[in-house]
């Protein structure tokens, strides 16, 4: 279970001083995937950076399966948004997938099953050999999702990871988090702009304010758990839920203009 409780950041540097985060207070449960979404600068990235112990907040809390995290915490994976920067060329798919595993000190044969196991989880089964130069960027994301996964976390961060691939892939990569996140039972909290792609994943979507930021409201996404790109997305429940969103994101840029 991930608990953020008032969570605060403020950036300072030399006499200037940047309010980045005010309050936020939420929870993501052991188990469960909540999407977070908000206006672009509202703080999304020092949250996360927050979250993952890279960052040191200015006030507040965050938890992680009951412990606060004052550091890098163990059982947190991340998949990042630049594939293209999150992969080490120089090393091959497997390599890439291997590292962390390696940090964790896990011996040869537990690495090499849970290499193999992840990279079937994600469709790359015989890529392993490959660099990441040699595949498409929805390869590349998937190599990405398949390190996270073979780390075993106990929750996955998952920062806007489909921004930079074209739709149809897109979708696909969509539908893939949704089926490894129920096959494997981790909690993730994914942190998109797109609010069709929030409601479409989450079974509850954050929304925040615009910087200095708060949590503006929360909806739970109560369309069926077997989702599907063309049923659900016709379904009037998800277009209802879709304009309750994009309504309260409207309200966050309005009260910033203010
Ligand atoms: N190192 C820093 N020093 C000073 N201010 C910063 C720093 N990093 C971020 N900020 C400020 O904090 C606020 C939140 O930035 P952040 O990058 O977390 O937002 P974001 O929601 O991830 O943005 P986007 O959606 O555009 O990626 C912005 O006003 C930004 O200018």
């Amino acid at each position: 279970m991930l608990e953020v409780h008032g969570l605060r950041k403020t950036y300072k540097s030399g006499r200037r001083e940047v309010e980045a985060l005010r309050d936020l207070t939420f929870t993501v449960d052991t188990g469960e995937l909540v999407c977070l979404v908000g206006p672009s600068g509202c703080g999304k990235t020092t949250l996360l950076r927050c979250i993952a112990g890279l960052l040191e907040p200015s006030g507040g809390k965050i938890s992680l399966d009951g412990h606060e995290v004052s550091g890098p915490a163990p059982g947190l994976a991340m998949v990042f948004q630049e594939y293209g920067r999150s992969l080490f060329p120089w090393m091959s798919v497997r390599d890439n997938v291997e590292l962390p595993l390696k940090q964790k000190k896990l011996p040869r044969t537990r690495r090499a099953e849970l290499v193999e196991e992840a990279l079937g989880a994600v469709g790359l089964a015989g890529t392993e050999s490959a660099y990441p130069w040699q595949l498409s960027g929805g390869m590349q994301q998937r190599v990405a999702i398949a390190r996270a996964v073979a780390y075993e976390p106990s929750t996955l961060l998952m920062d806007e990871p489909f921004a930079a691939v074209d739709a149809q892939t897109r979708a696909d990569l969509e539908d893939l988090v949704r089926a490894l996140w129920r096959r494997l039972g981790v909690t993730v909290l994914f942190i998109t702009h797109d609010i069709d792609e929030a409601v479409y994943l989450g079974q509850r979507v954050v929304m925040l304010s615009s910087s200095p930021t708060v949590v503006q409201d929360e909806v739970t996404v109560d369309l069926p758990a077997d989702r599907d790109q063309l049923h659900t997305r016709a379904d009037p429940r998800f277009t209802e839920l879709r304009t309750h969103v994009y309504e309260q994101i409207q309200q966050a840029k309005l009260s910033q203009a203010l």
